[in-house]
């Protein structure tokens, strides 16, 4: 495989684009293959952001088909055909597999198609496939336009006007099989329609005690697959890339059977439609529901997802993906000058990132090659660190007997604790689940403290067994408690109870109190030797407000919630007609949730603390509105954060609206409360949960070994013993972009993170989401100067490693 090559543009990130900067060009959108959830926000940010810069902007309907078709299927589009679509799946243009485009004569009748509008800039937004479709279109272009010129079809002026066409994709599929990014615009979505249906499954398995065999999509890949089995408690999984044993008849229904001998009243075994065995022949689900049937006697049912996986309301991840690509997309193609490659707009951790599209789809088609000759090992490796590091937690997870040779533990016996501290959040369950069963699997005493630093003070803590944490992934909220309150006035009686009970080290899952407390408690081990021992935090919070990490455990669930809220009442204001909704969301004094929701909405403006603003801002407002309005637009939705101003109140707002558009427009307020707390994890919060649990474990392990000595003394006093484990974007300071460049999960000391922390309000001095913001108001069509995010890269093995 190709070492990490990544090639910093020079002056790229941060660098400005100006309004109508490449007025007078002509570019156009199409999506093509199998649709997918989030494509119509791609397609709605290629457009306005096309205009933004100046260009004529055309849809292409119907794929390929209409490019080669022509007449009403190439159509011009303005700033309101896109609007209202980003909450809504599908395509709003269509999409389409197309015959023809894959014979010459099909490709010559689409260049002369576009041709004729001088179009030169395309935007395609599909699968593998339709990308390596373009590519081909791209290389033949010369040669149609000599062709058409030739046959008299177009004149030499013309084709001298149009001498190269300029390519650049999106990824949209929900099969996240294309290699050079880490996320397909859909995938997201795909998984948490899955999700819902096997959630929804396992209420009924229990009731029947049954065994549930769910297939899922994803053609060749087993992405979808092996997250599902991750996010669902699954007791087996069969994906295309990591086929089972031959004997995985017997290794099946031993697990069953043993998930039940454990108490499990169900069963879920999820089957990738494109599952194989090691010979490389089809596994399908009804073949794994007789095998189980047959040879356990259980009650057994087949559930095949099918297309509703790729149906619904995109998700806030995938709306966003496609607002922020196709932005992407649209400066990367007026950057291109007639040498310049075709790309793809990828994401890599956080940041958005151009890749060589042929070099994308070379790798993609190599895993296939790998599965067909039956290299199991290579095929896993070129899906990608991520998919690795998946498939690595499932099976041990899974794994029903401690192997000596694995057990990290080395033959000693740790007490380790688990507590939540802070505001209940999604993955807080699935985070404390997996830490008590590896825990138990490393052959370690695990307790877990009830009601936080209260109970940890009063000694309320309960050592868990393997059972006891069934079924607790797919809850949100809090099982073990959770409070806010710092351990200050109780940190004697806190040394006392981890004395008692010999805690070799500690696992907090919360928020920012989570990250402060352990502060205080690394900082008081002068005082109290119970307190040296390892410690971790792994942030967990709606609001997105902790150091050291790009995106806290429960803030994606807390989005969605949020998201799903907006859609109704805007929804409620298109239908009420000239009307202006203030929507209140959490986040203390952080703007991440009203940003980043507002964005995946198609809100029109965010008010954050982050960002002053002053009552011109508001007033300013009022003017777009009434503009607005004028123009057929009959509604305006703000979000406001719920500390963005002391005095700029929600109700201040409101009232300031109602005053200034009056005869105008009417001003509603919502506050949504604590519904963002609540709701099912997703499944994006689910597995990070798991992963980063799993990770800390090992981690505290290992420190437990040099730090706590067999005599009972503990030693750990330094900084590297008191740490906070999340994703976090690593880049070199001082070059912009570095080798190391890229979405990490690591360990930072709690006292680094300290020096970047601002604790009066409670906020990192420096969040990687303000970047958006110029992008918020830019799809609102505000003036504004639009900042580019993307840099670019070779296709080394970037892919992230979570
Ligand atoms: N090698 C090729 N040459 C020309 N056109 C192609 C080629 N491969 C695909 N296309 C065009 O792209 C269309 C879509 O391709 P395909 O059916 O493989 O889906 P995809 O883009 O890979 O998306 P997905 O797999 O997610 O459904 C094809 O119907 C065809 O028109
Ligand atoms: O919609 P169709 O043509 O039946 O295709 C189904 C295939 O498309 C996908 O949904 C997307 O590529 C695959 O997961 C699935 O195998
Ligand atoms: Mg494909």
């Amino acid at each position: 495989m190709r070492t990490l090559s990544i090639v910093p543009t020079a002056g790229r990130e941060g660098a400005d684009i100006q309004r109508l900067l490449y007025k007078g060009r002509a570019m156009a959108v199409f999506t093509s293959g199998g649709d997918s959830s989030g494509m119509n926000s791609a397609v709605r940010s290629v457009v306005r952001m096309g205009l933004y810069l100046g260009c004529k902007v055309y849809f292409i309907y119907e794929g390929y088909q209409g490019m080669i078709d022509g007449n009403e299927y190439i159509k011009e589009a303005d700033w309101n055909a896109v609007s209202d679509i980003i909450q809504r799946g599908g395509t709003i243009i269509g999409s389409a597999r197309c015959k023809d485009f894959t014979d010459r004569s099909g490709r010559l009748k689409a260049c002369k198609n576009l041709v004729d509008r001088d179009i030169t800039n395309l935007v395609c937004i599909g699968g593998d496939g339709s990308l390596t479709g373009a590519n081909l279109f791209r290389q033949e272009w010369p040669e149609l336009i000599q062709e058409l010129v030739n046959q008299g079809k177009i004149t030499p002026e013309k084709a001298n006007k149009c001498p190269n066409i300029q390519i650049a994709g999106l990824v949209g599929s929900i099969d996240n099989d294309f290699c050079g990014t880490d996320m397909t615009i859909g995938t997201d979505t795909a998984l948490q329609r899955i999700m819902e249906a096997v959630d929804a499954v396992v209420s009924t398995a229990q009731s029947h005690q049954r065994a549930f065999v769910i297939e899922v999509m994803g053609r060749h890949c087993g992405y979808l697959a092996l997250v599902a089995a991750l996010a669902s408690e699954a007791d087996f999984c069969f994906i295309p890339e990591w086929p089972p044993p031959t004997n995985w008849r017997e290794i099946l229904c031993e697990k069953l059977a043993h998930s039940r001998s454990m108490g499990q009243r169900l069963n879920i075994v999820i089957v990738a439609e494109g599952a194989i065995d090691r010979e490389g022949h089809k596994i399908s689900s009804d073949m794994v529901r007789d095998v189980v049937a047959n040879n356990l006697g259980y009650d057994t049912r087949t559930t095949v997802l099918g297309h509703v996986q790729r149906g619904g309301n995109p998700s806030a991840f995938d709306r966003l993906l496609g607002c922020r690509m196709g932005a992407e997309a649209t400066i990367a193609l007026m950057e291109m000058t007639p040498e310049s490659e075709p790309c793809v707009i990828s994401i890599d951790g956080n940041q958005i990132v151009r890749v060589p599209l042929m070099e994308c789809v070379f790798r993609t088609k190599a895993v296939q090659k790998a599965m067909d000759e039956l290299d199991w090992e290579l095929a896993v490796k070129l899906r990608g660190r991520s998919f690795q590091r998946n498939l690595d937690t499932y099976r041990l997870l899974t794994k029903l007997h401690t192997r000596e040779k694995d057990n990290l533990s080395e033959g000693r016996v740790f007490n380790i604790a688990v507590m939540n501290v802070g505001a209940p959040a999604g993955g807080m369950n699935a985070a404390v689940r997996s830490f008590v069963r590896m825990g138990i699997y490393h052959r370690c005493n695990v307790y877990a403290i009830q009601n936080s630093f209260e109970g940890l003070a009063k000694g309320e803590l309960k050592q868990m067994n393997w059972s006891d944490v069934t079924n607790w992934v797919m809850v949100g909220g809090s099982y073990l408690g959770t409070q806010k309150q710092l351990p200050t006035k109780l940190m004697a009686k806190v040394a006392d109870t981890l004395e008692r009970f010999q805690i070799h080290a500690l696992l907090l899952v919360g928020g920012f109190e989570a990250f402060h407390s352990s502060l205080l408690l690394s900082r008081a081990r002068d005082q109290y030797p119970a307190l040296r021992i390892p410690m971790t935090v792994i942030p967990c919070t709606i609001s997105n407000n902790v150091p050291g990490t790009s995106c806290s455990l429960g803030s994606d669930t807390a989005v969605n919630e949020i998201c799903t809220m907006i859609d109704k009442i805007k929804q409620s204001a298109t239908g009420s007609k000239r009307r202006v909704f203030v929507i209140e969301t959490m986040g203390g004094y952080c703007g991440y949730l009203a940003t980043v929701a507002a964005i995946a909405t198609g809100a029109d403006n965010a008010y954050i603390f982050e960002e002053k603003f002053t009552v011109n801002d508001i007033k300013e407002d009022v003017n777009i509105i009434a503009s607005k309005m004028q123009k057929g637009v009959q509604r305006y939705l703000i979000v406001r954060n719920e500390c963005a101003n002391a005095n700029y109140t929600t109700t201040f707002i409101q009232q300031l609206f109602s005053e200034e558009g009056k005869g105008q427009f009417s001003t509603r307020i919502n506050v949504l409360g604590h519904a963002q707390q609540g709701g099912n994890p997703t499944p994006f919060d689910r597995n990070m949960g798991t992963k980063l649990a799993a990770r800390a474990l090992e981690h505290l392990i290992v420190q437990a070994k040099e730090y706590c000595l067999p005599t009972g003394e503990n030693q750990a006093m330094g900084p590297d013993s008191a740490t906070l484990l999340a994703l976090r974007v690593c880049r070199n300071r001082n070059f912009g972009i570095s080798e190391d460049y890229g979405r990490r999960v690591v360990f930072t000391p709690l006292e680094e993170l300290a020096l970047e922390t601002d604790f009066e309000h409670r906020l990192p001095i420096d969040q990687w989401w303000m970047k958006l913001r110029p992008l918020l108001r830019i799809l609102a069509k505000h003036n504004t100067t639009y900042y580019t995010e993307a840099v670019q890269m070779g296709t080394g093995d970037y892919s992230g490693d979570s």
